[in-house]
């Protein structure tokens, strides 16, 4: 089923700037996509319009094959955008992990079983009791991050999950983001790093401020250095360092498995 199917969308912030413009993407149930590019490519504002927060000038964008009213599915669909005080606008973190949860009419028992689980995961723990404002910069982003989680989504659009998160948490984050994809949830990431592109995403999408460069897999994307370059983009570090290798291990991991075993490795895939 396509989840989310994009035609044609054209929109441009009120001082003029043309951000995004003949964009067609679609989105398949349980894939896990990136949006990639550099800064300013456009990324922030297609996932916001993908999300359903900005109306788009022109074009259209369906979901479930069933609405175009993306209000009338939040239960199914939620977004992190960059800014964390979106999402955080209750007196403690505890409130405003519940808030997504408490908006589906859930019971308590099961909004606070949802609250605990994500907040034990992303390390927020002891951070619960406090106000938002009073987080630091990386602990605002896991509290936004928190907070679309707690809704349990089947499609998830996340703007730069990890962009100032600690390494610890960052690996967290990773990890549960890939435990959400096996459980069969629809992964549509925003990113300027490359680096993490193969660890979150099967297929990326390229985007390089004049609409998409590229649409395609993971591995082939992210071994094209030409093409790369070309949005100002470099491939992941591993990739550069293997680069004369066939198949280019894309992760820390596959070239681990590549050195240990360097005649018989598995394209990874
Ligand atoms: N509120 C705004 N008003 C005017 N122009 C804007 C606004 N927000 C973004 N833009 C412009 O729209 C274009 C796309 O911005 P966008 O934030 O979508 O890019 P991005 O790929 O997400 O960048 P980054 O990696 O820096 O987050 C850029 O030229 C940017 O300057």
């Amino acid at each position: 089923m396509n989840v989310i199917e994009a035609s044609g969308l054209r929109y441009a912030y009120p001082d003029g700037t043309l951000a995004i413009d003949g964009v067609d993407v679609t989105i398949e149930a349980g894939e896990r996509v990136a949006l990639v590019g550099p800064n300013g490519a456009g990324k922030s504002t297609l996932l916001q319009v993908l999300g359903g927060l900005v109306e788009p000038d022109s074009g259209t964008v369906r979901y479930f094959e069933e609405t175009e009213d993306a209000d009338a599915v939040r239960d199914r669909l939620s977004v992190a955008t960059q800014d964390p005080s979106d999402y955080l606008f209750n007196p403690t973190v505890e409130e405003d992990l519940a808030y997504g949860p408490g908006q589906l009419s859930l019971p308590r028992s099961e909004i606070d079983r949802r609250v605990d689980r994500i907040a034990e995961r992303l390390d927020l723990a002891d951070l619960r009791s406090k106000p938002p404002f009073r987080l630091s910069g990386g602990e605002k982003r896991r509290a936004a991050l928190a907070s679309a989680l707690t809704v349990e989504p089947d499609v998830l659009l996340l703007d730069e999950p990890v962009s100032n998160v600690d390494a610890a948490n960052r690996a967290a984050i990773v990890e549960l983001l890939s435990e959400l994809s096996a459980a069969g949830t629809t992964l549509v990431i925003s990113t300027p790093e490359t680096e993490l592109v193969p660890r979150v995403a099967d297929r990326v999408v390229l985007l390089d401020g004049d609409g998409i460069a590229a649409d395609g897999p993971t591995r082939e994307v992210m071994t094209d250095a030409a093409l790369l370059a070309d949005c100002d983009l470099r491939p992941p570090q591993v990739v550069r360092l293997f680069a004369d290798e066939e198949p280019v291990p894309l992760t820390v991991e596959e070239a681990k498995e590549r050195l240990r075993s360097p005649d018989d490795i598995s394209d990874g895939e």
